[in-house]
């Protein structure tokens, strides 16, 4: 077995100063509400658990409509291979109350859900962010919820039966699933994916908006019963220093929010698919934009589009990773062994761990030089031009003439 069974199987710890604490936020609680996991750096407390990773077994139902594999069989497996595993986070740790964090918005992939960027998401959390990873309700996710009222009649034998824990809200509503909507037979990708990346682009936009209110100190009526308190966030935030970010689809929906929100002053798009994007909206994008990519996920095509965003006066930068597949960006890849992982193509060559540090180290500088921190981030800026053994500046995507 070599050396994957001594390596620990799990998310790794963040390694940033803060420790790193957890909770999720709805509101408010229909489809069209805002929906994310928020990480933010907390006070250690010994005490606190860790959340579940997947919160829920229809997220693994969802995973296996999106796979095309079988339903009780996939969830099954996913259980097993995946049902125990907690993140490296303090779940509803009480804020640490003293500094004025920076914001990042996070968009998951196709087929993903809020939960599975935790080892980016935590990092830029312990590094000072505070860090929104949204559940889109476009139907790209593999699952999420949303709740809606309860008729009469569901409230009416609802009193004979005793009251049961939950906040007041929830009391009222039913909780209701959206799966993944794949492609219909015959019909074509880029009309859903372009509605798709745009109300992605809202719901980013959206959860801001809902930041900016709890930073105000408006109340906010959280649809889920957590045990954070949201008031310890008031005057927290620095809403001059927002970014967003996201993988895939997610990085598309990054470029897509630029252009609708100024607010957002730099975007990181991890291995960015820029298919559902308008080609008229790339003038438009005026912010700084840093595409970190993976050796394998890129082809001329999306390569050629991500270069029409290149600007003499607004910084755009792209690194590829050597070694690494699309998926060595969500957690996926921690959570297997060594060939199970190449065979899922959930891991490349590289040490999936030295893969995740380059691309937030690689992150933290660029964010630091676009949101004007003051942190020590830039002594990874030669990251930001593919300065290291593991990286290569721009892509090792060779552009044939057709596709420029
Ligand atoms: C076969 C079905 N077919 C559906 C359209 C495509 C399948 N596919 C390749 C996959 C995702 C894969 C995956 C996941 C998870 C396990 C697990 F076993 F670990 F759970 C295994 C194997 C299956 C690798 C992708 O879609 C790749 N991709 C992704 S993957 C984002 C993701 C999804 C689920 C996750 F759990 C983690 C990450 N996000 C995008 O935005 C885009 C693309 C392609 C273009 C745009």
């Amino acid at each position: 077995m070599g050396n994957s069974c001594s390596n620990h199987l799990g998310i790794p710890p963040a390694k940033g100063p803060n420790a790193v604490g957890c909770t999720d936020f709805m509101m408010d609680h229909t489809a069209q509400g805002s929906f994310f996991r928020l990480y933010y750096p907390c006070q250690t407390t010994e005490k606190a658990q860790r959340p579940d990773w997947v919160p829920c077994k229809e997220y693994f139902n969802g995973l296996t409509d999106f796979m095309n594999i079988n339903r009780t069989v996939g969830e099954k497996i996913f259980n097993h291979l995946f049902g125990s595993f907690k993140i490296p986070a303090s779940l509803d740790a009480p804020f640490k109350s003293n500094v004025k964090c920076p914001v990042v918005i996070f968009s998951h992939g196709l087929g993903a859900f809020r939960t599975l960027y935790s080892a980016i998401c935590a990092e830029l959390a312990s590094q000072g962010f505070i860090v929104a990873s949204v559940e889109h309700r476009d139907q790209s996710a593999s699952a999420t919820y949303y709740f809606r009222d309860k008729t009469e009649s569901e409230k009416a034998n609802k009193k004979n039966v005793p009251k049961t824990s939950g906040s007041a809200q929830e009391d009222n509503l039913v909780r209701e699933w959206m799966y993944y909507r794949g492609l219909k037979h015959g019909e074509r990708e880029f009309p859903l994916r372009n509605e798709q990346v745009k109300k992605r682009a809202d719901e980013c936009i959206l959860a801001l908006d809902r930041l900016t209110e709890i930073n105000s100190g408006t109340p906010v009526q959280n649809v889920l019963q957590t045990q954070f308190d949201w008031t310890t966030l008031e005057n927290s935030m620095d809403l001059c220093r927002i970014a967003v970010m996201g993988h895939s689809f997610g990085g598309a929906t990054v470029i897509e929010a630029l252009c609708k929100e100024v607010k957002f002053k730099c975007g990181v798009a991890l291995d960015a698919w820029m298919n559902p994007l308008d080609d008229e909206i790339f003038p438009r994008v005026k912010q700084p934009i840093f595409f970190i990519n993976s050796e394998k996920f890129q082809w001329a095509g999306n390569i050629s589009r991500m270069k029409k965003l290149d600007s003499a006066v607004i910084q755009r930068k792209m690194i590829t990773i050597r070694g690494t597949v699309h998926q060595s960006f969500p957690d996926f890849t921690f959570l297997t062994g060594n060939w199970i992982g190449k065979l899922m193509k959930l891991k490349g060559e590289i040490d999936p761990e030295l893969a995740i540090d380059l691309c937030n180290k690689a992150t933290l500088a660029f964010l630091q030089r676009h949101l004007g921190l003051e942190m020590n981030f830039n002594q990874w800026d030669p990251l930001i031009d593919g300065q290291d053994d593991h990286l290569i500046q721009g892509t090792n995507v060779t552009l044939l003439q057709s596709a420029i």
